[in-house]
């Protein structure tokens, strides 16, 4: 049943990876929804239980399902968190937010008469049909009927919130194989994933803070047969996890700067067409490797009210699927399923020793997820965790094994606070110093200012002034070259730091002018259009304004390779190699000005 190929080309979920069912597009599958959704009463037996299959026997197995409320296990701490962002409250320890998603039946489990062996109970309870004591809380639980816009504003829309504001966020996706851990991150056109909706999410933070400067950059990566490949540079393979004081990251991973969310969702379906796939006989396009998508974030306030340099991570994580041994697969599958599941094993090992809250070994180097996962586990950021889960009977046991890990994940302390301020490493700050260097520069040129002009140099060019005026000329046009080089320069660095297009700051006005900034209104060539699933089919629209077009270069940073690439339609100024021509065409046009003052 396995494909053959490993690593092959795939159309990425911007491109509809995955193919739509009946099933898969949530207004189509409404009627199956309804049968599955449960508001409440253990005992109301579903439409499919009356449909006599063999499965009853099977889901009564009594010794796999505990007799006793999961409610017992939080010892005396509320198993069951405030849904609307409690969970980022500041002081004193947090958990995990651990929300539970639920798929419909999928057509194959429909057809070969699956059971449902789990519900929602409410909007926190997730209940065996067949044991109903069996029961399990969480912050919150969605039925399958629920879209990624809902799971979303719960799950992920409060990390990416602190996020922008200095506190490192980690949300992932966990579930057996087929259980909707990539519909649920990445989406499809008709209901794009929390990855499309994070990002809509932080450009629109940016807009909605005027005084702030943001600079965006985001990596991607994979995990295959624990091996971390780079999905934005094919070349960057097996690549190594380094510590340093700030924690664990991957050595020479390629960074881009992002400037719209078009831009950013460019950068992952390049990455997807390079991510591992294969199919199983869960999953015709099953997830083979766990991919981590980072945005980094910095930011400073403006002018007076600089206030220091701001970083955080954000990082977005779709986990393979953990395979049961009904998963069938032979030679290559295979060996990649015991990668996956060895991982995943090592991450519930993680998880299960930081829940007991003990100064124990807690064993990150077993796997590369851990290890990159570390910083985010061991407290020091927000995390979500997102579980998705099949009503199917058929899966019964694989989903309590699920929701036992996601039980244990709520009892992980998080002491998330805001990040240190890192002025004087920051990229944007680099870039600020950079500009104000060469705006100074500029200046200077205009106004003819002399600044460190030896009178020996002067007198030298004074008489090779005389020899003619045709070497006055050139040197004229030398200093065009320069001024144009300059501002063409610091017109690009301002470009890369994105503001709101609200910024009134007065004095700010010509920097403002060059720099990125968005509104809601307006659209060209690199706008996004982001189509959000909901109830009413009506799409909501968000586009971005591209003031002005950038120019490429590249850009060098301790670690890693930033990279800042080139849209299509972009205009290519020249300015990266010119950005060294100020330099030495200055000094000769400022001595040819002070000789011809002689
Ligand atoms: N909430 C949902 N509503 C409708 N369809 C869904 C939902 N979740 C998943 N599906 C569908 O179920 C199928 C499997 O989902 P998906 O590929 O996201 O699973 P997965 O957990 O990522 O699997 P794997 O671990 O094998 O990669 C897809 O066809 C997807 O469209």
């Amino acid at each position: 049943m396995a494909a053959s190929s490993s690593r092959r080309k795939i159309t990425s979920p911007f491109h509809n990876r995955k193919p739509s069912t009946p099933f898969s597009s949530s207004s189509s599958s409404s009627s199956l929804k309804q049968l599955i959704h449960r508001s409440s009463s253990s005992s109301s037996s579903s439409y499919y239980a009356s449909s006599g299959n063999g499965y009853g026997s099977r889901s009564t197995t009594s010794g796999a399902v505990r007799s006793d409320s999961m409610y017992g296990g939080y010892g005396g701490r509320s198993p069951v968190g405030e849904p609307d962002g409690s969970m980022l409250k500041s002081g004193g320890g947090d958990s995990i937010s651990v929300t539970v998603r639920f798929r419909p039946l999928s057509e194959r489990e429909y057809q070969r008469g699956d059971e449902i062996a789990w519900y929602a109970d409410g909007d926190k309870l997730v209940r065996n049909e067949y044991n109903p004591v069996t029961s399990y809380a969480f912050d919150r639980v969605f039925g399958s009927s629920a879209v990624t816009q809902e799971v979303y504003e719960v799950a992920a829309r409060p990390v990416v919130k602190t996020a922008m504001e200095g506190v490192n966020g980690t949300v992932f996706a966990y579930g057996v194989t087929s259980s909707g851990k990539t519909h649920t991150m990445h989406g499809d056109h008709h209901s794009p994933g929390i990855i499309p909706l994070a990002i809509k999410d932080v450009f629109s933070i940016i807009q909605d803070t005027p005084g702030r400067e943001f600079l965006l950059r985001v990596s991607y990566l994979e995990i295959y047969n624990e091996v971390i490949n780079d999905l934005l540079d094919p070349t960057g393979q097996n690549l190594r996890v380094r510590e340093d004081a700030q924690g664990t990251y991957v050595e020479g991973i390629k960074e881009e700067v992002v400037l719209s969310p078009g831009h950013a969702l460019s950068f992952i379906a390049a990455g997807e067409e390079h991510r591992h796939v294969g199919s199983n006989n869960f999953n015709l396009l099953s997830s083979r490797s766990h991919t981590i998508f980072t945005l980094m974030i910095e930011s400073s306030a403006h002018g007076d009210e600089y206030d220091g340099v701001i970083f955080s991570q954000l990082n977005l994580i779709d986990l393979a699927g953990s395979e049961s041994s009904k998963t069938e697969t032979t030679g290559l599958r295979r060996k990649e399923g015991s990668y996956i599941n060895k991982s995943l094993l090592t991450l519930g090992t993680v998880i299960g020793k930081l829940s007991e809250g003990k100064a124990s070994h807690v064993p990150y180097r077993d796997s590369k997820l851990t290890r990159l996962l570390q910083s985010s586990l061991s407290g020091h950021g927000h995390v979500s965790l997102i579980c998705t889960i099949t009503p199917a009977s058929s899966n019964m046991e694989e989903t309590h094994n699920t929701l036992k890990f996601a039980s244990r994940a709520k009892r992980v302390e998080i002491y998330a606070s805001r990040n240190k301020i890192i002025d004087e490493k920051s990229l944007i700050k680099k870039y600020q110093r950079e500009i104000s260097v060469l705006k100074q520069e500029l200046d200077q040129l205009r106004s003819g200012m002399l600044v460190g002009v030896n009178p020996e140099e002067i007198m030298s060019l004074k008489l090779k002034l005389e020899e003619g005026q045709v070497k006055m000329q050139s040197r004229l046009e030398e200093e065009e070259e320069a001024k144009a080089a300059l501002m063409s320069r610091i017109q690009r660095l301002t470009k890369l730091i994105l503001v709101s297009s609200k910024n009134t700051i007065p004095g700010l006005t010509d920097v403002s002018a060059h720099q990125r900034s968005f509104s809601a209104n307006g659209d060209d060539n690199g706008s996004m259009l982001l189509q959000s699933e909901n109830p009413s089919g009506t799409p909501s629209e968000i586009s971005y304004e591209l003031k002005h077009r950038r120019s490429s270069s590249n850009l060098s940073a301790v670690g890693s390779t930033i990279t800042e690439s080139t849209q299509a339609g972009d205009i290519l100024d020249g300015s990266g190699d010119g950005a060294k021509l100020p330099t030495v065409c200055f000094s000769t046009f400022l001595l040819c000005m002070v000789s011809s003052s002689y």
